[in-house]
């Protein structure tokens, strides 16, 4: 048959790193086409061939059984194929119409129009369910609405193949089912989506078939109605998914206790407003919202990074609302920052200067000021091998690593320095299944032997797997608190929209 879209026999390289071996993927027009395979697999490398940003070492591209050369994302957006990144590609000071029109038509062939533009854009609107207000800027809209404008932009350059990089990794649940249904949409009006996930539900359910790479290489390509989630998950990581290991409740005394807490945002006074909530050691505490409700907030004041304007913060007995975050640390606090690109990592450091971190002035690596290099090497070595880092090896710059591995390397330093207290956020966001269930089994780990975890997530599925309360953030407040027994993925929902009290009576 003959496919929408082939890419034939792909390799690329970047040094020793062999990113795509001899790569096969077939797409047919109209089909909702996932991508997966274990963090470091190979799948952007692919994605950034076809869209022209990265030049293959071998292999060729066919579009309608015609082969393409694609030098640039300008040569990939004229031949009807469109990208839509993980992190934005939008200005925030302009409108939502005006990051849509910049640069297109390309230099400058005819200029637009805006009451054409507004018309058309109106049009993308209705038919693929993508509200957004077009005069808004876009600092001013939510994750979702700006991945929209993305989706727009596309469109409006003409489209047929929409390449869809982790959407949902940012999304809320509801913004998820949004999002599907302009998937939906987009296929019955005979678009073609490429959708790269590493969440197994959503694979199931939006998908028409799957493809899987691991290690550079094609795994194999199924329809998403003939196999179950347990042969995808082996398709992915090459195993079975293994079930968490929960040990009973055995909370101790208070580890954390946030009490009256005000912390003002960088646009708005009370990012967190008179907040208190115990966490106690042995015990995991999920705090789940909507993003922009204060999570930053919250664990910048509460890593010390940003001041508390009133209120108080214990650490272990401790008032350390005011202390420094060296001090926090010296108390056993660590912590996994959501962003890994700005907080977590030194890109231009090498993964074994990452992991050491924090740790290097202590035995075994530190030894009376001097840095013991061959321990730290060793030390990387096991922290790589157990947290299925994948890398050539310790000496490898850390910017050059896929973003799921990049987490890892978080994860790995701040876990294996025994905390007695962490603030995870997002700990498994973009990370495979495979990893997601060894970092989530560490935070088990932690709780078991006594250590206190905060786990800030978006992902309610992380949050109801691994906390045993759940505090709900809204406008920084909150808007509820539930055992794990007496929570769900409806009831969370509605509190995450400020619903409150009537939610738990409706549910
Ligand atoms: N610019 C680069 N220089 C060196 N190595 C690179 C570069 N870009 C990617 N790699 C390596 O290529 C391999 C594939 O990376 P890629 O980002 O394609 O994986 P991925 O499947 O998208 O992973 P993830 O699920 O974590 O996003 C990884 O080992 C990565 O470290």
């Amino acid at each position: 048959m003959s496919y929408e879209l082939e890419l034939k026999n792909i390799t690329k390289r970047f040094g020793s790193v062999v990113a795509n071996q001899d790569v096969n993927l077939q797409i047919e027009a109209g089909e909702v086409h996932a991508l997966v395979g274990e963090n470091g697999a190979g799948k952007s490398t692919l994605m950034n061939i076809l869209y022209g940003l990265l030049q293959p070492d071998e292999g060729e591209i066919f579009f309608r059984g015609e082969r393409l050369h694609l030098k640039s994302p300008q040569d990939a957006i004229e031949r009807g194929i469109g990208m839509v990144h993980q992190h934005f590609m939008l200005a925030p000071s302009m409108t939502v119409a005006e990051n849509i029109a910049v640069g297109w038509p390309p230099r400058g062939k005819f200029a637009w129009k805006n009451a054409d533009l507004a018309r058309e854009l109106e049009a993308f609107q209705t038919l693929f369910e993508l509200p957004v207000p077009l005069e808004t800027r876009i600092r001013d809209l939510s994750v979702g609405q700006m991945q929209r404008v993305e989706i727009m932009k596309s469109l409006y350059r003409g489209a047929k193949i929409i390449v869809l990089d982790e959407p949902t990794a940012t999304l809320t649940p509801q913004e998820t089912d949004e999002l599907f249904r302009t998937i939906r949409r987009l296929r019955e009006n005979g678009h073609t989506i490429i959708f790269i996930s590493h969440r197994l539900r959503e694979i199931m359910e939006i998908s028409d078939r799957i493809t899987a790479l691991r290690s550079g290489r094609t795994v194999g390509t199924v329809r998403t109605a003939e196999v179950t989630p347990a042969e995808v998950a082996r398709m992915m990581i090459g195993r079975d998914v293994a079930e968490l290991k929960k040990a009973p409740l055995q909370a101790a005394e208070t580890a954390l206790e946030v009490s009256e807490l005000c912390v003002a945002g960088d646009s708005r006074a009370a990012a967190v407003d008179r907040l208190s909530f115990q966490l106690r050691r042995g015990e995991i505490l999920g705090i789940a919202g909507v993003e922009g409700n204060g999570q930053t907030e919250l664990t910048e004041a509460l890593i010390g990074v940003r001041p508390v304007q009133s209120g108080g913060i214990t650490l272990f007995g401790g008032d350390v609302a005011r202390a420094g975050v060296r001090q926090r640390m010296d108390l056993g606090l660590a912590h996994i920052p959501q962003d890994r690109m700005r907080e977590g990592l030194a890109l231009e450091l090498n993964i074994m200067e990452n992991l050491v971190v924090g740790t290097h002035d202590v035995p075994p690596i530190g030894n009376r000021g001097l840095i013991r290099w061959r321990k730290a090497a060793q030390w990387s070595r096991d922290a790589i091998g157990r947290f299925g880092i994948k890398t050539p090896d310790e000496q490898e710059r850390a910017g050059n690593l896929s973003g799921g591995n990049m987490q890892k390397i978080i994860v790995a330093r701040e876990l294996s320095r025994s905390p007695r207290a962490v603030i995870a956020c997002q700990p498994t966001r973009g990370v495979d299944i495979g990893a997601s269930e060894y970092i989530h089994q560490q935070l088990l780990d932690i709780r078991a032997a006594g250590g206190a975890v905060l786990l800030v997530s978006a992902d309610l599925d992380e949050i109801l797997a691994l906390s045993d309360r759940i505090l709900v953030l809204f406008n920084g407040r909150a808007s509820g608190v539930l055992d794990r027994e007496d929570a769900s993925e409806a009831l969370l929902g509605r509190y995450m929209f400020g619903l409150g009290e009537e939610a738990r009576h409706e549910a």
